[in-house]
């Protein structure tokens, strides 16, 4: 790293902690306070020892008992002032790392969904947890010291060369190569717990992996390859964990060393100052005292600087998280117009530079009007509605909705505009009733009734034991795809938006409550613009424009009835589809 690029780290780390301990000013400056305090009762109680031991060696009795009172002043203020230090650091400590936590988590839900998607979801994860239980341990460990130690270390250098310096001298001969080999351990820490903490993230990623597809991993029986996947990261972990603790053990020793050398080398050279009545007794037990309290904040040096290192990593990380482009959120919310609800104009489109995946792309959706999406996988049809939602930007052409162009709109306005039923039917962990809610929090539960009577869900649900309040998602009832899906749909119902886009929506359904959905579908639609993907003849018969696509572009379009008499690639697809279009 050069230097620049390590300045500009380290100015990033403070101003990253900076700003999230900066609203709980109160709390930092009483814990400043508190450290100063605590220093001052410290290095006074040292001095008062001389104060003691010479008084009662002069015999001096009135004085003795005032600096007895004296020294119990300072025990119960410094027990005080410890115990403010510890309680404000703890406060700000616990709410501005509670503010980071939850400063990710809202930036994770504003990046673009193209770069969520090129993330690991346990690598993102793993900041929200690892990587600010580090920063949380060093507030409480290490913070606390941050002005106490500096106090300590000056103060008591200043008192032990007013006392002797040459006893001073001898004090630090050791030092520097403690300092040194000290250094030169500690070094490589920061290396190793960024591998370490890098390694755990993978291991995270592969072990939720593991669960999302525990059904899959059973079926294939591939238990066996996918727990080695598992174990071989956990391994790397382990493997940097073994080398941190290794040079932790290296440094141990040495912090014994650099604690007791000292000291021992000022006990043998101030013993024989004080024999030979060079020094007073007093002064040489106040000596060796300051001592100890600068020893015992020097030594912590060492473990301070690996420690500021390893959260330097987990800051950097959180930093690039938090810095991360969001998505826009400029632009406006356009008055609904009646007709014409999206325009699509000429769209092209690919994920990649150069390889498009739609081109070409043109129709018009209005009120009232179901166009249906038909064609082989990975023809573009999700790609449709990802660019409707405006996850993605169209490379050439135009997109728009009421009549303005994706462009103008604000996102959340935009996305207002849409009632989405995907794929994947994802229930959040809660109750029916709070997941057909989420589709508009403020309806109340008669509404929600309605809508799961449009999704064709209200009788299934009224049979569970608990019926609305019946809890889904994760540890939740374990619902059928099918129900799962009619829950969905009622979200959307719910959300009256003027456009409704289905994903295959009906896909999970059996015959009957298929046609149940299919006719709620039919009501409902009625009064909206719809987009739909679909492979049932039923939904495809439904609608009143037909876009077959092929490799992007739109090959046919019209009515069922038409394009079945085109005799062309819609009918073929027919043809090769007939038995899963008639009976799914
Ligand atoms: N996020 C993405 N990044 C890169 N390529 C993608 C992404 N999503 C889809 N693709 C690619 O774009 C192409 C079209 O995908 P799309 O999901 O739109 O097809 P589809 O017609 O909906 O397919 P299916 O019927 O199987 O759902 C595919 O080749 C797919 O691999």
């Amino acid at each position: 790293m050069t230097q620049n690029s390590k300045s500009s780290t380290l100015r990033k780390t403070i101003s990253v902690i900076y700003r999230f301990i900066r609203p709980y000013k109160g709390w930092v400056i009483t814990a400043l306070t508190a450290s100063v305090i605590a220093a001052i009762c410290d290095l006074t109680g040292v001095y008062l020892i001389k104060q003691m031991i010479d008084n009662a060696l002069a015999s001096e009795t009135q004085q003795l008992a005032m600096i007895v009172v004296l020294v119990a002043v300072m025990v119960v203020a410094g027990f005080v002032a410890n115990y403010f230090l510890t309680y404000a650091t703890g406060r700000f400590g616990t709410k501005a790392v509670g503010d980071m936590r939850n400063a990710l988590a809202v930036r994770l839900s504003e990046l673009p969904v193209s770069d969520v998607e090129n993330e690991r979801s346990g690598d993102l994860v793993s900041r929200v947890t690892n990587d600010v239980s580090a920063i949380q341990s060093f507030i409480s460990q290490h913070s606390t010291n941050l002005i106490y130690a500096p106090i300590i270390v000056v103060s008591a250098l200043i008192y032990l060369g007013s006392l002797n310096w040459k006893l001073t001298l001898v004090s630090f001969a050791a030092t520097p190569i403690m300092m040194y080999i000290a250094n030169l351990i500690s070094k490589p820490i920061q290396e190793q717990s960024s591998n370490y903490y890098g390694a755990l993230a993978e291991a995270n990623s592969v072990a939720q992996e593991g669960i999302a597809g525990n059904a899959i991993t059973k079926a294939f029986n591939l238990q066996k390859p996918m727990y080695a996947k598992v174990e071989g990261f956990y391994y790397k972990a382990m493997h940097h964990g073994f080398k941190i603790a290794k040079q932790e053990s290296l440094m141990r020793p040495s912090v014994v060393m650099m604690y007791e050398l000292p000291v021992v080398l000022c006990t043998i050279y101030g013993g024989y100052l004080a024999v030979s009545g060079l020094l007073a007794a007093g002064a040489l037990v106040a000596f060796l005292q300051m001592l100890r309290m600068l020893v015992i904040q020097t030594v912590q040096i060492p473990d301070l600087v690996s420690n500021a290192r390893s959260v330097a990593g987990a800051v950097g990380r959180i930093t690039d998280m938090l810095e991360a482009p969001t998505e826009r959120t400029n632009g406006r919310a356009f008055t609904p117009v009646e007709n014409a609800l999206v325009v699509i104009d000429d769209v092209t489109f690919g994920y990649e530079k150069d390889k498009n995946i739609i081109a070409g792309v043109s129709f018009t959706l209005t009120k009232g009007k179901t166009i249906a999406l038909v064609g082989s996988s990975g023809s573009g049809k999700s790609t449709i509605l990802n660019l409707l939602l405006s996850f993605y930007e169209p490379q050439k052409g135009a997109i728009l909705v009421h009549g303005h162009d994706l462009k103008d709109w604000n996102l959340k306005a935009l996305r207002d505009q849409f009632a989405v039923v995907s794929q994947d039917t994802f229930l959040f962990p809660g109750t029916i009733e709070d997941n057909i809610r989420l589709g508009n929090i403020e309806a109340d539960f008669n509404q929600i009734v309605e809508a799961s009577k449009i999704a064709g869900a209200y009788s299934f649900i009224q049979e569970l034991p608990e019926g609305f309040q019946t809890q889904v998602g994760e540890r939740g009832t374990v619902l059928s795809g099918g129900q799962k899906q009619r829950i969905s749909i009622a979200r959307a119902a719910l959300k009256k938006a003027p456009i409704l886009l289905l994903d295959e929506a009906t896909s999970a359904l059996d015959n009957e409550s298929e046609a149940q959905v299919q006719q709620a579908l039919e009501v409902f639609s009625k009064d909206h613009a719809t987009m739909v993907i679909a492979h049932r003849l039923s939904t495809i018969k439904m609608a009143d424009e037909i876009l077959m696509l092929d490799q992007g572009h739109i090959a046919e379009r019209g009515t069922h009835q038409e394009l079945m008499e085109l005799d062309g690639l819609y009918h073929q697809y027919h043809m090769e589809n007939e038995e899963d279009m008639q009976h799914v």
